[in-house]
């Protein structure tokens, strides 16, 4: 049996949450989270990232589960005080400024007005916009607000549902700098998205959760280790398909070999394309055309969770795995 670590920010075990008798939104999910860690849950809409989310920070209870948040039971009001959330929409009043809704937030929670002024810095959020009526406010500026709101009580772990939903991509820049400048602080961030480029760049670790189950973890290089496969493919358009694959059983150290048509897709380094070429042109195989892939964690994300692509319509005819 693994023993509890006190330092942990979130420790949690078999959390689980049913919606009735057939909706399973979050099953069995262990999940640990240490100081001054990034995290970032990885999943299509529906895979139970805001559910998990809800539950870290009392708004639903969990059908199952035992765990600890910042060292105390799930659920417990003083803990709760310590998490800055910004889950779904946050409800600020629309008639008044970003300014004055933080105001009255910060005299409800019984904070200083002077911090209100240090998160508004924090979050970049313009000085003419600040003083804008809130229903005039952009996705983003909403977006930075809420951010804003979840960082009043100088919180030790911030729970972010999306928090770079509606961002261009200098806002999404400067979100993931503001992030990591509160890692570096000790803070912890669980944050989720749908956009693997996102947690890519600013979580430490990830975990990818589809259909209310944790799929993989681990930080990018585990993942990518876990995925399986080679990182980086070789395709070869060649005719006839028959005499390359014999040519390519000759050569030593390569990866799967799969064919569609007369495409041959081979999970090898880059770097040995040249080699494959040689060796098809010597063996009188008809080389129409080479190209070289670095396999990214994008398309082993996809894959995993049967994400369709838009590309998906334009790809040729599917490859079948051969031995060689
Ligand atoms: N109150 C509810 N009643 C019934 N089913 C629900 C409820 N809330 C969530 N679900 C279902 O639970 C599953 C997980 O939803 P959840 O919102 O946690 O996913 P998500 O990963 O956050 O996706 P999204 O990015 O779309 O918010 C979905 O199938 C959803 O329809």
């Amino acid at each position: 049996m693994s023993t509890p670590n006190p330092a942990a920010v979130i420790e949690i075990t078999g959390l689980t949450k049913t919606y009735g008798p057939t909706v399973t939104a979050v099953r069995d999910l262990d999940l640990r989270i240490d100081p001054g860690e990034v995290y970032g849950f990885l999943g299509r809409n529906g895979a139970g990232k805001t559910t998990t989310m809800r539950m870290l920070v009392g708004l639903i209870r969990p059908t199952a589960g035992t765990g600890t948040l910042l060292g105390r039971p799930l659920g417990d009001p003083a803990a709760l005080a310590r998490v800055g959330s910004l889950i779904e929409s946050p409800a600020f009043h629309p008639h008044l400024s970003g300014l004055d809704n933080l105001r009255l937030l910060a005299r409800y929670l019984g904070i200083p007005d002077a911090s209100v002024d240090t998160v508004l810095r924090q979050v970049d959020l313009a000085e003419t916009a600040v003083h804008r009526r809130f229903r005039t406010y952009s996705l983003g500026m909403k977006q930075r607000l809420g951010v804003a709101a979840a960082l009043l009580g100088d919180p030790d772990l911030l729970i972010l549902d999306e928090p770079t939903n509606g961002l261009d991509p200098a806002g999404m820049a400067a979100m993931r700098d503001l992030l990591r400048s509160l890692a570096a602080d000790g803070r912890s961030v669980l944050l989720s998205s749908h956009l693997l480029g996102e947690v890519e760049q600013v979580c430490d670790r990830i975990g990818i959760l589809h259909e209310g189950r944790m799929v993989v973890e681990g930080t990018l290089p585990q993942i990518q280790a876990k995925l399986g496969g080679a990182a980086s493919t070789v395709t070869v358009r060649a005719r006839p398909v028959e005499a390359a694959l014999a040519c390519l059983r000759s050569l030593p150290d390569l990866g799967a070999v799969r064919v569609g048509g007369d495409r041959i897709e081979i999970d090898v380094d880059p770097g040995r394309a040249a080699e494959i070429n040689r060796a098809l042109v010597l063996a009188d195989v008809a080389v129409d055309g080479l190209a070289t892939a670095r396999r990214s964690l994008e398309d082993a994300f996809l894959g995993l969770t049967e994400m369709p692509t838009d590309d998906d319509a334009e790809r040729p005819s599917p490859m079948t795995l051969v031995e060689v």
